[in-house]
């Protein structure tokens, strides 16, 4: 899909409402959220397999094909969280790393131009991710999040606003906790978009909650 790296407004629009998603993050069928978070406007998905229960293997692959082909009926971009050789194997259009996985260089080295999003908490891991040859990065936790086990203190917006105010202009995605409710700061603060999990996977309705979250982002510009 990426014959040059995105440029740096594409990457801005597709961050606007970043789904993340895996088996263990729903209690309904994970292909049906899916297809009702496409229908009520996500911009970007990540498939992020792991944690209890997640699959692995055989198991996970044709379980990451499956959430790919939604994507790419409705022409929504599919990310890969961590594995990077799956990410390969299927060709998707991305992969997010963390800090613990191995180098964002690294990783750019095997992806060619597809596209790199890297987790950041502080300033330094910001700047090196952008030396390395990050398209994004993800700026967290802005709330207490119970998703994510091994999630470090929420920080509010302070990073976006420093990093914002270094004149940093890579493309921002925030994460941790986000709902309807606290998206607002996000996007004030200077963030390009929000990334989300349960307040879609585990919604009741979530074609419903990622219209209101998107009609939100949108009406702040
Ligand atoms: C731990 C994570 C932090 N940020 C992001 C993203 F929103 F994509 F930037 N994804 C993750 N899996």
């Amino acid at each position: 899909m990426f014959l040059t790296r995105i440029a740096k407004k594409d990457m801005r629009d597709l961050l606007r409402l970043y789904f993340i998603m895996g088996s263990n993050n729903c209690q309904s069928d994970p292909k049906h959220v899916l297809e009702q978070a496409i229908k009520g406007g996500i911009s970007l998905f990540q498939f992020r397999e792991k944690g209890n229960a997640a699959f692995s293997g055989e198991e996970k692959y044709h379980f990451a094909k499956e959430l790919q082909s939604i994507c790419k009926k409705h022409m929504i971009p599919f990310i890969v969280n961590d594995d990077v050789e799956l990410a390969l194997a299927l060709n998707a259009d991305g992969v997010h790393i963390g800090q613990d996985d191995e180098s964002a260089e690294a990783v750019r080295r095997k992806i060619g131009d597809k596209i790199l999003g890297v987790s950041t908490h502080n300033l330094l891991e910001v700047e090196k991710a952008i030396a390395e040859g990050a398209d994004y990065v993800g700026i967290g936790p802005i709330y207490s999040t119970e998703t994510k086990v091994d999630a470090k203190a929420a920080q509010g917006t302070k990073l976006i606003l420093e990093v914002r105010n270094k004149g940093i202009n890579v493309p921002i995605v925030g994460i941790g906790g986000i709902t309807s409710e606290n998206a607002a700061p996000v996007m004030k603060s200077g963030g390009n978009g929000v990334s989300v999990i349960t307040t879609i996977s585990l919604s009741a309705d979530p074609a419903k909650s990622a219209r209101e979250l998107k009609e939100l982002i949108d009406s702040l510009g």
